[in-house]
């Protein structure tokens, strides 16, 4: 009988293999789940991310080609307006009206000058309103939150966001079926178009285009009523300005961005049926005014004792303004909004053909601004220091004088304020306000 073959030798080595394997398994085992780890906390990660820059949840923005549009900033600036019930509730209660058949407006640049002005007489008159500014610092945003501050006693809410946040402005729409859309937000001034023209195709085209696109979208398709500009008459000659005169030689980018505003209203009404009214607004001033333009930063340097300029035209003529009181062009917006009829498209589409107005909205007697300083100077018991210098090659033009009669002919506008009066009430403003 044969005897069984050595097997120690093999045994050992096979020992010694077999616990290399384990040894080399546990180490896999262990690296693959230090990866599968990694993998998991990294999806945990991208996901957290996207939750909490995204909310509510996206929406893409339809373009007028059918595209679809998604930018980072649009991701990012949804972070901040807001979220949940809570906000849904307030853009709710907001611009639900108290008064039968009353409007839902939203408008836009609620925090700025005009705006705060027709959000709360709309709201005095129980409509629903609500508002949307973006508190740029063009001016000071403190008096920009003050105005917001008057508003939210009044329980006007105003959105923080831009006119090109395209998703925002779908998200206000999903929530709320808007019948009219205020739209005031721009980049106003005309100077300032030399230091930062960017900011007004920014505003006054992009951001009024993304503005029409999601209203054209939107069923009901509200009625817009928007804030044009008297400067789109530039360098007409003829006085007073009416509205068929000409309006193809502005003098200054913002103009432009207006005229243009005008030109774009005439193709969404064209081909999507929306009712668009534009008002040409001539310089107005008042009580919470904007601290950029002449009269309010004037009545300050005077009051401090610093010097100011006032323009001339290069052939030595004074320069003259049209100069108008708020309540009179708060009574016009809301005659255009009340004189607005129906959009007539649905969802993007159509049906009919719609509205297409433009009014000037003016005080119809231009006062040079050599007036303007002496009505301060009397108002202020303080003679200014009085530059007289050549208006500067700026975009201004050398006067403006409004022709009202189609707006009185189709809301009954009727401008009633004096500069005199007007600024006696913008003066006991400033005074209270900045405690001078
Ligand atoms: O009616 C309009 O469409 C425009 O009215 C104002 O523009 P403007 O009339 O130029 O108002 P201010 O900047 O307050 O100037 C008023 C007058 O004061 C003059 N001015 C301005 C500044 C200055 O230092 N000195 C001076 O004499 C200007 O030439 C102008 O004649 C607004 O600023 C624009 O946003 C608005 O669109």
């Amino acid at each position: 009988m044969a005897s069984p073959p050595d097997t120690s030798k093999t045994t050992k080595l096979e020992r010694y293999n077999s616990y290399i394997r384990r040894v080399n398994s546990t180490k896999l085992l262990a690296a693959s789940s230090k990866l599968l780890f990694r993998v998991t906390l990294l999806v945990a990660l991208v996901l957290i991310f996207f939750f909490t820059f995204n909310y509510p949840p996206l929406s893409d923005t339809p373009t007028s080609a059918g595209h679809h549009v998604h930018t980072t900033s649009h991701l990012l600036s949804s972070a901040f307006y807001g979220s949940g019930a809570s906000w849904e509730k307030e853009v709710r209660r907001s611009s639900t009206p108290r008064r039968p058949n009353g409007f839902s407006v939203l408008v836009t640049g609620a925090g700025g000058f005009v705006g705060t002005h027709c959000s709360l007489a709309l709201k005095k008159r129980g409509d629903g309103v609500l508002g949307l500014d973006n508190f740029n610092t063009y001016y000071d945003p403190s008096l920009k939150r003050a105005r917001q501050k008057v508003l939210k006693q009044h329980e006007i809410f105003i959105v923080e966001g831009d006119l090109n946040d395209g998703e925002l402005l779908a998200k206000l729409f999903d929530i709320v079926p808007f019948t009219h859309v205020l739209h005031l937000a721009a980049q106003a001034g005309v100077r300032y178009a030399m230091e930062n023209p960017q900011s007004y195709v920014s505003s006054n085209i992009a951001g009024y285009v993304n503005l029409l696109e999601v209203a054209k979208n939107a069923d009901p398709q509200p009625a817009i009523v928007w804030a044009s500009s008297s400067s789109v008459y530039g360098l007409n000659t003829e006085n007073p300005f009416s509205e068929s005169d000409r309006t193809d030689q502005p003098a200054s980018l913002y103009a432009a961005t207006k005229k243009a505003g005008e030109e774009i209203a005439h193709t969404y009404n064209h081909i999507y049926g929306l009712s668009i009214t534009g008002l040409r607004f001539f310089t107005v001033y008042g009580p919470w005014g904007r601290p950029d333009m002449a009269y309010f930063f004037f009545t300050k340097d005077i009051l401090q004792g610093k010097p100011i300029n006032v323009y001339q035209t290069h052939d030595n003529k004074e320069v003259a303004r049209d100069f108008t009181y708020i309540d009179d062009i708060v009574k016009g917006c809301l005659g255009a909004l009340d004189t607005a009829e129906k959009s007539t498209g649905k969802g993007g589409k159509k049906k009919g053909p719609a509205q297409l107005r433009i009014y000037n909205l003016g005080n119809t007697s231009p006062v040079t601004v050599g007036k303007l300083v002496s009505i301060l100077e009397s108002l202020l018991n303080v003679k200014a220091k009085k530059h007289v210098i050549k208006m500067p090659r700026n975009g201004d033009v050398p006067f403006t004088h409004a022709n009202v009669s189609l707006a009185y002919k189709d809301f009954g506008y009727k401008p009633t304020t004096d500069l005199s009066s007007g600024l006696r009430k913008f003066v006991k403003w400033l005074i209270e306000f900045f405690a001078l």
